[in-house]
């Protein structure tokens, strides 16, 4: 028996007033970005995570500081777009982008007065925003984020350790870089394709959207799960998505009522599945662009209408 209750896709069409920018402007990429965190943090229920029932297994955050956020970021997008528009992919951009990040995550916190609500989210979206517009479909893009990720970053400050890095060493998982390094193997090979299938199966955009997190959530070393419980913890996440998958999924009663007490396990134990959380928004990012028809090399190419 399908399941009603989820809240997926809220967005109008297209933010902003007037005649919609050309395909691949900075801007329209930009917007998708900023859309594709807006979705992530509206949809609902997500295990452990902020959506519009609360805090999830958080105690500084909410969805309006989600949004505010999300809307924060939209010119550290558009910068990077414009970066990667200009300047040949290589260690020059790889270099404007860790100083646009960067400046991105000081304009994160100072909208959100100190919390980070969206660090690992900029990081990879701002790496697929710089690669799509050369790139014809999202394995491509991913790629092409993956290449860019990898070159060294001169600028990188050597300050405090992240707790992903704390993480890395101590469990010796790759973490949010990795990811990327690896072309997004939990966006274009777990999130991605559950997304379709969902879909294809006639469930609706929310349950299809919480099938592809739950299927990130079963497979992902998150290193904000494993900051706050340790393996434990992350085997708890992990199972626990797993279980919620082989029960039926979120679309189904038995699966809904598993994704439930998932969410009411995570929020006990304070574990967030926040890297899970970006991955899903990434997805949905690269969903969203309209890739040229085959044939056509690259979203660049398939617009004649420049920026
Ligand atoms: C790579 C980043 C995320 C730092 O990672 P690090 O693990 O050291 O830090 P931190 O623990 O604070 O944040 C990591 C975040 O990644 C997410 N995450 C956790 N695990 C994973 C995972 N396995 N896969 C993907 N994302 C994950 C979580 O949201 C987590 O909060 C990033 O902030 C960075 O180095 N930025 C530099 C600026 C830059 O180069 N930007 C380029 C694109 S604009
Ligand atoms: N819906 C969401 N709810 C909460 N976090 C999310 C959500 N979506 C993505 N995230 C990601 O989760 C990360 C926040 O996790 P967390 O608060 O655990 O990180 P932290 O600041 O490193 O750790 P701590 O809060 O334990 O000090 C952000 O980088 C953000 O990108």
């Amino acid at each position: 028996m399908t399941h009603p209750h989820s809240s997926g896709p809220g967005d109008p069409p297209m933010a902003g007033t007037g005649a919609p920018p050309a395909r691949t402007s900075a801007a329209f990429l930009a917007d998708l970005a900023v859309r594709a965190l807006r979705e992530e943090a509206r949809l609902s229920p997500k295990p452990g995570l902020v959506d519009p029932r609360g805090s999830g297994a958080h105690d500084d955050m909410d969805v309006p500081l989600l949004l505010t956020s999300a809307e924060a970021l939209r010119s550290t997008f558009r910068s990077v777009a414009d970066a990667a528009r200009l300047m040949a992919a290589g260690a020059g951009l790889r270099e404007e982008l860790g100083r646009l990040g960067r400046e991105g995550d000081r304009t994160m916190l100072r909208t959100t007065r100190g919390v980070n609500t969206h660090r690992g989210a900029l990081w990879a979206l701002g790496l697929l925003v710089a690669a799509a517009p050369d790139a014809s479909n999202e394995r491509e893009a991913a790629r092409g984020a993956a290449r860019l990720a990898a070159l060294p970053d001169r600028h990188l400050p050597a300050g405090a350790a992240s707790h992903g890095e704390r993480v890395r060493r101590r469990y010796g998982v790759r973490g949010a870089r990795g990811e990327a390094e690896a072309a997004f193997p939990h966006v274009v090979e777990v999130a991605l394709p559950r997304l379709r299938r969902a879909r294809a199966a006639g469930f609706a955009e929310g349950i299809a959207r919480l099938d592809a997190l739950l299927g990130i959530m079963s497979l992902l070393d998150d290193t904000c799960v494993l900051h706050r419980g340790g393996v434990e913890g992350l085997r708890v996440v992990r199972l626990g998505a797993a279980r919620v998958l082989a029960e039926g999924g979120p679309g189904t009663d038995s699966g809904h009522a598993c994704l439930l007490e998932l969410d009411e396990r995570l929020r006990a134990r304070r574990l967030s599945p926040g890297g899970s959380g970006d991955l899903l928004a990434a997805a949905l990012f690269l969903d969203s662009v309209p890739w040229p028809e085959p044939g056509a090399r690259t979203v660049r190419e398939a617009v004649a209408c420049g920026r």
